[in-house]
């Protein structure tokens, strides 16, 4: 398997006022396999999300490099690094952020119709098709008021797959979620990774991280421990034992 990402001495330092500055990742690798599902766990401020946005490109780091399929990313211009965003990779938050004037499936096409080249047709099916998957394809003409915050982050999986990314990157994806919800969306995640799409996703939440192949303890900006599981599937893991795995290894990394 070659890797997906390569990150290679990361460090992001942003300016607070004109002569201090905040430096959140210091000096941070981190390569992740294709398929591989990997959370980043790790006390508040740590540096999670910055991990998160700058191996994505979604911010930029200060210095070190990204190597996304191999090629360097952190350099890029804004506008070649958000065509990588939009053909190869997918986003989901825990503050969903889908239009509210697009019914929900004009929300899951909506990535698939900014290129002009676009086949409506086709569009529709695939994102008919991921509704489906999701379980909320009776929804597709609603509005976003008339779904529950759940079904709307399944909205947001869709939207976030319909061009064939090669990896998800997850902010908090079930943060928002009721444990229910939490548990089926993690289902739909393990199930999207199952068929090859790589995940990282950054989590406080010890049975999310559970349903993930490669922990990451993350501790003032830096990955301080890891933590590598087998790859779960619901007929051969027994999550709660995961669970309790990994909030062992986390009480002895003292979290
Ligand atoms: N653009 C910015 N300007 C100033 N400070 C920032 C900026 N981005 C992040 N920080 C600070 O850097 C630290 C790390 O932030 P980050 O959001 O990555 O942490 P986190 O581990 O994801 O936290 P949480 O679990 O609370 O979401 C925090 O102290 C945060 O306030």
């Amino acid at each position: 398997m070659s890797n997906i990402v390569e990150a290679k001495n990361m460090n992001k330092k942003v300016a607070l006022g004109k002569e201090n500055e905040l430096h959140i990742l210091k000096d941070v690798n981190l390569d992740i396999e294709e398929g591989e599902f990997v959370s980043v766990m790790g006390p508040s401020g740590s540096g999670k999300s910055t991990l998160l946005y700058n191996v994505s490109g979604m911010d930029r780091i200060s210095s070190g490099s990204v190597k996304f399929k191999g090629s360097e990313i952190s350099s890029l211009k804004e506008e070649e690094l958000a065509k990588i965003r939009l053909s190869h990779m997918g986003f989901i938050f825990q503050d969903i952020n889908l239009l509210k004037n697009l019914s929900l499936i004009d929300n899951v096409m909506f990535p698939a119709l900014v290129s002009k080249d676009a086949d409506k047709n086709a569009v529709y099916k695939k994102a008919k098709m991921l509704m489906e998957m999701t379980g909320i394809e009776k929804l597709a003409d609603n509005q976003i008021t008339q779904a529950s915050g759940g079904q709307l982050q399944r909205v947001a999986i869709c939207r976030a797959l319909i061009n064939d990314p090669d990896i998800l990157f997850g902010d908090e994806p079930t943060g928002a979620l009721d444990s229910k919800s939490s548990v089926d969306i993690m289902n739909i995640l393990a199930e999207i990774n199952s068929k090859g799409t790589t995940i990282m996703l950054v989590t406080h939440d010890a049975k999310v991280a559970a349903k993930t192949e490669r922990v990451l303890f993350m501790v003032d900006g830096n990955i301080f421990a890891e933590k590598k599981m087998s790859k779960y599937s619901p007929q051969h893991g027994d999550i709660q034992k995961r669970e309790e795995i990994i909030m062992k290894w986390l009480v002895e990394n003292g979290f």
